[in-house]
């Protein structure tokens, strides 16, 4: 684990926030700690989004405190905080007019020591060695993502907030990105907080938090989280989809015992 361990911490401390009058995420607590790899995972408006904004400090809560290093992450300046926190927003602008290898680049500005990774290793391990030269406007949807992918991992920062990374990614990219993820939690200690909607993915994550309408439903290991039951509750399914909710896990198992 590195020296600056605890500057990897996020913590969400009792966080209550809402778009409007009407209340939405009510005393959220939760913490993700420096080498772990936590996805949330809920139906479509649970508050994925707005939990890796709040987390990024592009939101700010009502109540409570969203804290990195044990301290506000909107108590960070600009650079600062581009240091210890890379977001990765799930809408991407595909129409810039820039390179892959330039695009990538950017990722490192806010840096001040050392790169996490230099651009042609990001690309590499991204799968685009061989697109550095080629604008972004002439990649296909994936490997766009992964070029936004990318610039995220040049930015060396401590907590990585990943909205929806997987999606438009084909299933080797998707497995890529997860081993890619848990290496560098792993060599890094580096906090990684992903959304995802994949249950096979899910199944490979340190730890779930499962959301529904602002709340979180269920906390824990894959397992104890993404029964058929909670899965269930969570998407307001009924028990026909209980044997695609195990298909799915079972892929995320599977492949967790693929020898690398
Ligand atoms: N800028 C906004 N203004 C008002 N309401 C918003 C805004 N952004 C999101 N919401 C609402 O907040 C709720 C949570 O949205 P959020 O984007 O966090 O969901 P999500 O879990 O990421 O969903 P998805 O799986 O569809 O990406 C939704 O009901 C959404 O309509």
């Amino acid at each position: 684990m590195p020296e600056d361990a605890a500057m990897t911490t996020l913590e969400f401390a009792n966080v209550s926030f809402s778009y409007n009058p009407h209340g939405f995420m009510e005393q959220l607590s939760f913490a993700v700690a420096g080498g772990e790899l936590v996805g949330l995972m809920g139906p479509n408006g649970a508050g994925k989004s707005t939990i890796l904004k709040l987390a990024a400090g592009l939101l700010s809560p009502q109540q409570g405190e969203v804290l990195v290093g044990k301290r506000a992450i909107r108590s960070y300046g600009g650079n600062e905080r581009a240091q210890l926190v890379a977001y990765l927003p799930q809408t991407l602008d595909t129409q810039v007019p820039f390179r892959v290898a330039e695009l990538v680049g950017m990722g490192a500005y806010p840096r001040s020591g050392e790169a996490a990774l230099t651009v042609g290793e990001a690309l590499h391990l991204t799968g685009l060695g061989g697109k550095a030269t080629a604008f972004l406007t002439e990649l296909s949807g994936g490997e766009q993502r992964r070029a936004y992918i990318a610039m995220t991992l040049v930015q060396g920062a401590r907590v990585l907030l990943l909205d929806e990374p997987l999606a438009s990614l084909d299933i080797r990219y998707q497995f890529d990105l997860y081993r890619l993820l848990k290496d560098i939690a792993r060599d890094k200690g580096v906090s990684v907080c992903l959304s995802l909607h994949d249950i096979g993915m899910g199944a490979l994550l340190d730890r779930l938090l499962l959301l529904k309408r602002g709340r979180v439903v269920a906390e824990g290991d894959p397992g104890s989280v993404l029964t058929d039951e909670m899965v269930r509750d969570a998407f307001d399914l009924d028990d026909a989809a209980d044997s695609y909710t195990a298909a799915h896990r079972a892929v995320g198992l599977a492949l967790e015992r693929q020898p690398r």
